[in-house]
């Protein structure tokens, strides 16, 4: 572990470890080297060099992941990033500390989560994905194990080893590749063609309905099954799990997990969600009825607590 980085943290217990990086605990051993009294405790990821190879390399470009964290941060909903060390062997990234259960445990261990939940969830997620796009970065990686839950219980996005910068509008680059977790990862991305901004919302749209049924809406026993299901996009409701979710919630799932990228929901159509519920916003007004209003109330009172 580089000598600059002992000496500014103590490094203590992992706290989590994904295909690239171990995940540890660490305390600030100077003011300068921690962002606020507040934080204690910060988080170290160690990007093992040689773990990131071959074809991995492509989708994981070393630099990539603190490069786009700086040009996002801050915001409220991302994990920050404070400082950045190498050594031959390792990349070391210190983070803001998530000590809660992420998203992916979470579910895990209580099962679905129930509608205002899982809506306080989506409108945090949301709002971090739109501030990606509009800073035209695609994350390409949006699963429940990045869903990251600080001390407070905020929602913040982590992981942006896959993520991609496009820029913006007109000008914005298509992408190319497969990249990202097989039940989450767009048609268009496994049907290897040029791809856009829109595969976060599809993953998101993934991610809210393991929220609400507690398993992913496109399964199969293998990675090439799952990818054959996420090709037919063949969106289900089985009424064992969703009779008692609202029509509401079904129709936004429909409208997230659109096979045709042009017909889906932009993260930009929830910035409003995100912010405060704006019931102007065509979605949320076609809904019409009990329960939509339903829903409206909720995000209304989901958005009051996390703001
Ligand atoms: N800032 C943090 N605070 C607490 N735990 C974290 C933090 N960052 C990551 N973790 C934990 O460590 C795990 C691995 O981190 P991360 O996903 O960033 O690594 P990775 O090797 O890039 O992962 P992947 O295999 O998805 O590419 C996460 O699933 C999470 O549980």
């Amino acid at each position: 572990m580089t000598e600059a980085l002992k000496r500014d943290y103590r490094i203590c217990e992992e706290i989590g470890r994904g295909r690239f990086g171990v995940v540890r605990r660490c305390e600030p051993l100077y003011p300068s080297a921690a962002p606020s009294s507040a934080a204690p405790s910060l988080a170290v990821k160690s990007i093992d060099k040689s773990a990131v190879s071959g074809d991995d390399l492509d989708s994981h470009c070393l630099l990539t992941e603190p490069k786009v964290m700086s040009l996002l941060s801050p915001h409220p909903n991302l994990l920050r990033i404070h400082n950045a060390y190498e050594d031959s062997s390792h990349l070391h990234l210190v983070l803001d500390l998530c000590d809660s259960p992420d998203l992916h445990r979470a579910v895990a261990s209580s099962g679905p989560l129930p509608e205002p939940e899982a809506a306080r969830i989506l409108a945090q997620l949301m709002r971090a994905v739109a501030h990606c796009h509009r800073h035209g970065v695609v994350h390409r990686d949006i699963k429940p194990e990045n869903i990251l839950f600080d001390s407070r219980g905020r929602l913040r996005l982590a992981d942006f080893g896959s993520a991609e910068v496009i820029g913006g509008g007109e000008q914005a680059a298509a992408l190319r590749g497969v990249v990202g977790t097989p039940h989450y990862v767009a048609p268009e991305v496994v049907a290897g063609r040029e791809y856009g901004e829109k595969v976060d919302v599809w993953s998101a749209g993934v991610v809210l309905y393991v929220m609400l049924a507690g398993f992913p809406p496109f399964r199969g026993e293998s990675a090439v099954e799952i990818f054959g299901a996420v090709l037919r996009a063949n969106l289900r409701f089985p009424p064992r799990v969703f009779r008692s979710v609202s029509a509401a919630a079904k129709d936004l799932l429909r409208m997230m997990l659109c096979r045709d990228a042009s017909r889906r929901l932009s993260a930009d159509q929830f910035s409003p969600f995100g912010n405060m519920l704006d019931a102007r916003h065509p979605w949320v007004t076609n809904y019409g009825g009990a329960e939509a209003t339903e829903l409206i109330i909720q995000l209304r009172i989901s958005t009051v607590y996390i703001l």
